[in-house]
């Protein structure tokens, strides 16, 4: 059991201010969308979440989009997609940088936007796209999304006159705009496990935590879930996967992080071993589980 220790946690700059001006400019563009994508990474659905989010977009059609599901538990994600659906949100899993998932996304909002653009059409209002935002935390994939999402578009659109001028969509497929610009969600830090999960997945900036700390736990959570996968990257043997000291002493022998006088370099090991985990070196792992819930 992890003690919760609010001192421990990084302080970003989330404080009140910031989250009023975020939490404005999200309601200002949710006026002029028709669907609200949620995007969330795969590893982490739900500290990657936003509490908040239900109560900014109200009854807004609402979808989540599971990214970076390409370094995540397939089973996991399987399992949280029929979670959300089981919650009547649609959702998706996706890889923002293959663009694998991209048709079932687009064909998810679109059928999402339909009702809204048939009500408008059944008050003698001419069919128009549908509008869709993006909203997630830092660092979850919205810039690549757009990107990719963009990439695949048949025209940029300027500025929509009678919509506002500032604004910029992109027309998606034949009946979809999209915001250019993501809404960008605060992270919940409340709960030490929850920042924890933000710091592995690099939601929060590297300089702001204690990486030892951190990574202590990160090698817990391996020992307890996926030590197979420890052993199988490192060569460990199986009987040293007792504490994460141990763990991380081992690896750091096999990957010759040494000092002068052969004194263990446990930062450098730290380091690799965050980096390899993130570029998926550690195979596909998923830390927030349903049945945690
Ligand atoms: N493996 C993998 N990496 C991804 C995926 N989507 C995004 N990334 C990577 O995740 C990192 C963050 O992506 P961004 O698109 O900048 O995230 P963002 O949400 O726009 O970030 P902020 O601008 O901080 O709000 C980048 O290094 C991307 O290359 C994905 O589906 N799979």
């Amino acid at each position: 059991m992890i003690e919760e220790n609010k001192n421990d946690m990084p302080t970003i700059n989330w404080f009140p201010g910031h989250m009023a001006k975020a939490r404005r400019l999200i309601q200002d563009n949710l006026k002029l969308v028709d669907v609200v994508v949620e995007l969330l990474d795969a590893r982490i659905p739900l500290s990657s979440a936003n509490p908040m989010l239900a109560d900014l977009i109200v009854d807004k059609p609402h979808m989540i989009a599971l990214n970076k599901a390409d370094l995540a538990d397939q089973i996991a994600t399987k399992e949280w997609i029929h979670y959300f659906n089981q919650k009547n949100i649609p959702a998706v899993a996706i890889d923002s940088m293959t663009g694998k998932g991209m048709k079932l996304l687009l064909k998810t909002i679109d059928e999402l936007a339909k009702e809204k653009v048939n009500k408008l059409v059944s008050k003698g209002v001419n069919a128009r796209s549908a509008r869709v935002m993006i909203l997630g935390i830092p660092n979850v994939g919205k810039s690549s999304l757009i990107n990719r999402l963009a990439g695949a578009a048949i025209a940029k659109t300027a500025d929509k006159p009678g919509v506002t001028r500032a604004k910029q969509w992109i027309k998606i497929g034949k009946n979809l705009d999209l915001l250019d610009t993501p809404g960008v969600l605060w992270p919940k830090f409340e709960d030490m496990q929850v920042g924890l999960k933000l710091a592995f997945t690099g939601a929060i900036n590297d300089e702001v935590y204690d990486m030892e700390k951190v990574m202590n736990i990160f090698l817990e959570t391996m020992i307890q879930y996926y030590p197979e996968r420890l052993i199988e990257r490192y060569k460990l043997q199986s009987d040293l996967l007792k504490n994460s000291s141990e763990v991380l002493q081992a690896i750091a022998r096999k990957r010759g992080c040494l000092l002068k006088g052969g004194i263990i370099d446990e930062e450098k090991a730290r380091r690799i071993i965050l980096n390899e985990f993130r570029n998926g070196k550690l195979g596909l792992i998923t830390l927030d589980r349903i049945n945690s819930i």
